[in-house]
């Protein structure tokens, strides 16, 4: 990734979930932080993301989106923060590890995805299983 110093440096997966947690308890939100409302809240900011590219097109919205300006691109970072904080909250919420599942689904999505049977294509496992 080329996301690196500062910006990274506090991102621990279990320092934000007890954060996410701390801040809810003291706005009195735990009782609205189910799992189903935390997952349509999720939703909903993957719809805000979506929101900022849709209509551009692929060449409007090259890799390092090199023609937004710090506005835009400051609009997508809230988003995807957004959308991992509720991510972690409504793990948390399901009493998932998710240190652990996401450990586990690399090691699966390895297996899956042997190099030398996907190498540069972008088929289904399923397809070559
Ligand atoms: N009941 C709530 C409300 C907000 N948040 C937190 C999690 C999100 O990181 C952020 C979402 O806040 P908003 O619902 O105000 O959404 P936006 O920040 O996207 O604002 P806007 O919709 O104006 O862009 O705040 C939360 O945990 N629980």
């Amino acid at each position: 990734m080329h996301a690196s110093g500062d910006s990274l440096s506090g991102l621990n997966l279990e320092g934000l979930r007890v954060q996410l947690a701390s801040f809810a308890a003291e706005r009195g939100w735990e009782k609205f932080h189910t799992p189903r409302n935390l997952l349509l809240a999720l939703v909903g900011e993957v719809g805000e993301l979506s929101e900022l590219f849709q209509w551009r097109g692929d060449e409007d919205a090259r890799p390092g989106l090199p023609d937004w300006d710090d506005v835009a691109k400051t609009r997508v970072g809230d988003e995807l923060a957004d959308v991992l904080l509720y991510l972690i909250r409504l793990a948390d919420a399901c009493e998932i590890d998710l240190s652990q599942a996401v450990a586990a689904k690399l090691q699966k999505n390895a297996t899956k995805y042997p190099v030398q049977k996907c190498f540069g294509s972008s088929a289904k496992y399923t397809t070559f299983q």
